[in-house]
């Protein structure tokens, strides 16, 4: 362990005779060509506070907090648990901005958050990943969508080398579940370098690693910083060879910062206010314990000691260096160098700079991967939203190809029933006298419909919303674009199935071999299919998977009462009567039957007779055909369909919002 120390020459030389070989790669190994034109930022923040309801009363979560973070530096956010890290990282990166007060500048002006968050780039704590690609097709999905048709020629070798920079080029054809949880980091890391952005905010991105991983995370942090980016993190408690790799300390408490300043300079800081470090204590668990107390009530102190005078150990008396240019700590001198050349550079057909190679973990913290890229995104989005359609649709039919439950399960479902309900109601069309049995066989074949439909969709927004906040709040896609691929593309799927399922009982239940009437039994069918679909989408954006799991089977009961199979119209007390006309089953059902039977006068009167549209008592005579309308029903599954999706719609961009 590296004990407390001043000089952090002599720690990182400590470093020397651990197991850690840190390398100089030639600079003429890299093949770089891309254009560099990134922004450097830095950010400051004055005065910040953050306030929540809590009943009639308001917590204050962070208290007037001031920082400043900049380009070229790795910053730690530190902090007991529950100090308000998570916090000043999420309003830092415009992820949380109600309840907020204060001002953050970007360059010292005020920020503007649009152009910000098309700068910055938010890895959150759990590495949220869709498990059915490989690490490649991720890789090549976030480059369309973020760099779009720029560089569409180097898309492939940036993609390369950001997996080589990371270690990850090896498991190019490994799918993301199967990777480890350091590779799952790196990956995530990986995803959002492709944009090449200036400033990353990494919220606890050593949590579940090993020690060993936490290193190469952590250094891979730092050789981003080194190449001019502005890096923050939020860290527990780093062990003192972790601690020594970040440039920058900012330290709360109770909402209130303690200490910001240089990591080195920390120690000296807190001797100088009479709180010794022991020898061979690791500062940042000196720090942590000194925030929560353990050595007496000194966070007043502290808070005072910033405020007044020394608001950033940095800017104050006490000046670190930032370039040690002596052996292994080349590294620095390179943070120093690319700070001086990075506004100069335009094309980089050579690397301008040496970066270095962690031998042992294979880390390849090699900084050229921080020269690709990309100008400052003048759009929203790197890609146009018919764009972002078709990259979204087909990533959602690579997971559903992949999907052996929802996909194969599903197929033998409906091929399962269908043999089932076939083989209970036999040939039942031929025979004149079973028309309420045959009506039973429509019922029970719109409920498995409506069933299969819905319980699929219910899943799919509370399965996707991690993913979704994280891309789309890092500017991958915008909602409208996710949303409509996300909802067309099992609509294929369900077709199929759905063919496939009315095709067996239509045949085994012997209905009017006509092809017309196949035709308007089939549409009918799938329109339900579809509606039920959106209903499922439409709880699933609503609410979470325990509610609509059990909510959206119990919010289906009324539309079965109401379909006309169980009560007919007149027998509906006048103030429910309104639901049927919501049911969208009763279309279906009604659909269904007028395929099977319109032109079948005996049969009809029976039907018409039974269904609630029509009075028991009606004869032939008086029957109109335009009361029982398939058009009228086939329009009206269509209306309920579009409303549900665009209620779906919103309601997911209402959980967007509230889930931040
Ligand atoms: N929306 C909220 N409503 C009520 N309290 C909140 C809310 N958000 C945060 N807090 C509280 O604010 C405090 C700081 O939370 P935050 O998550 O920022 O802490 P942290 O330092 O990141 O903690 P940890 O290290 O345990 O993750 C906690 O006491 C937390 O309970």
């Amino acid at each position: 362990m590296a004990s407390c120390s001043n000089n952090k020459d002599n720690i990182m030389l400590q470093n020397r005779s651990q197991d850690v070989k840190v390398q100089i790669v030639p600079a003429q190994q890299k093949k770089l060509v891309h254009v560099i034109k990134r922004e450097k930022v830095d950010l400051s923040f004055s005065n910040l506070s953050y306030t929540v309801k809590q009943g009639k009363q308001e917590k204050v979560i962070l208290k007037n907090v001031s920082g400043r973070l900049r380009s070229g530096e790795l910053t730690a956010i530190m902090g007991p648990s529950g100090a308000g890290k998570s916090t000043l990282l999420n309003i830092l990166t415009g992820y949380k901005t109600d309840g907020t007060k204060g001002q953050i500048m970007m360059n010292d002006q005020e920020r503007d958050l649009s152009k910000f968050r098309k700068l910055s780039a938010y890895i959150m704590q759990d590495n949220q990943l869709h498990g059915n690609l490989t690490v490649d097709e991720a890789m090549s999905v976030a480059a369309k969508l973020k760099i779009g048709d720029k560089m569409k020629h180097e898309q492939e070798s940036v993609i390369s080398e950001i997996l080589d920079t990371l270690g990850l080029l090896d498991h190019r054809k490994t799918m993301t579940s199967g990777l480890s949880g350091g590779q799952k980091k790196r990956l995530s890391i990986a995803l959002e370098l492709v944009s090449n952005p200036p400033i990353m905010f990494f919220d606890e991105p050593t949590s579940g690693l090993d020690s060993s991983s936490c290193f190469q995370c952590i250094s891979l942090l730092k050789t981003l910083a080194s190449g001019g980016r502005t890096i923050i993190c939020t860290i527990h408690q780093p062990s003192a060879r972790l601690f020594e790799m970040f440039d920058h300390l900012y330290t709360l408490a109770d909402g209130q910062c303690v200490y910001q300043g240089s990591t080195d300079r920390l120690v000296e800081f807190l001797g100088q206010l009479g709180l010794q470090c022991p020898s061979y204590h690791n500062p940042a668990s000196y720090i942590i314990e000194v925030a929560c107390g353990e050595y007496g009530e000194h966070t007043r102190t502290l808070v005072n000691a910033i405020k007044n005078g020394q608001e950033d150990i940095r800017d104050g008396k006490v000046v670190p260096q930032l370039a040690i240019t002596d052996g292994l700590n080349n590294s620095n001198k390179f943070a120093h160098d690319i700070k001086n050349t990075i506004g100069s550079m335009k094309v980089a057909s050579e690397p301008v700079y040496q970066g270095t190679t962690i031998e042992d973990d294979k880390v390849n913290a090699d900084s050229s991967l921080l020269g690709h890229i990309v100008e400052t995104p003048t759009k929203r989005y790197g890609n146009s939203e018919l764009g972002q359609f078709f990259i979204i649709l087909n990533r959602a039919l690579i997971f559903s190809r992949r999907d052996w439950t929802l996909m194969y399960l599903r197929l033998f479902a409906h091929i399962l029933v269908g043999f089932l309900i076939g083989a209970l109601y036999w040939q039942i069309g031929n025979d004149g006298n079973k028309v309420l049995s045959n009506l039973g066989f429509l019922f029970f074949n719109m409920l498995f419909l409506m069933y299969t439909s819905m319980t699929i969709t219910i899943l799919s927004f509370p399965l996707e919303m991690p993913v979704l906040l994280k891309e789309h709040f890092n500017r991958w896609y915008s909602l409208r674009s996710y949303y409509l691929a996300i909802t067309v593309s099992d609509m294929p799927f369900q077709t199929i199935f759905c063919v496939i399922y009315v095709t067996i009982v239509y045949l085994m239940t012997a209905q009017p071999l006509e092809f017309f009437r196949f035709g308007m039994f089939l549409s009918a069918c799938l329109l339900v299919s579809f509606v039920a679909q959106s209903v499922g989408l439409v709880v699933g954006a609503a609410m979470n998977v325990q509610n609509g799991v059990f909510l959206a089977p119990v919010m289906s009961v009324p539309f079965l009462l109401f379909s006309g199979f169980f009560v007919s119209f007149d027998a509906i007390p006048i103030y429910l009567r309104w639901i049927t006309y919501l049911s969208y089953i009763r279309y279906g059902f009604e659909g269904t039957a007028l395929a099977t039977y319109s032109f079948d006068r005996p049969k009809l009167q029976c039907f018409v007779n039974y269904c609630h549209f029509k009075k028991p008592e009606t004869t032939l005579e008086e029957l109109d055909m335009t009361d029982a309308s398939y058009l009228v029903d086939v329009v009206a599954l269509v209306v309920i369909f579009f409303v549900l999706r665009v209620a779906a719609y919103l309601f997911l961009k209402w959980k967007l919002k509230t889930n931040r």
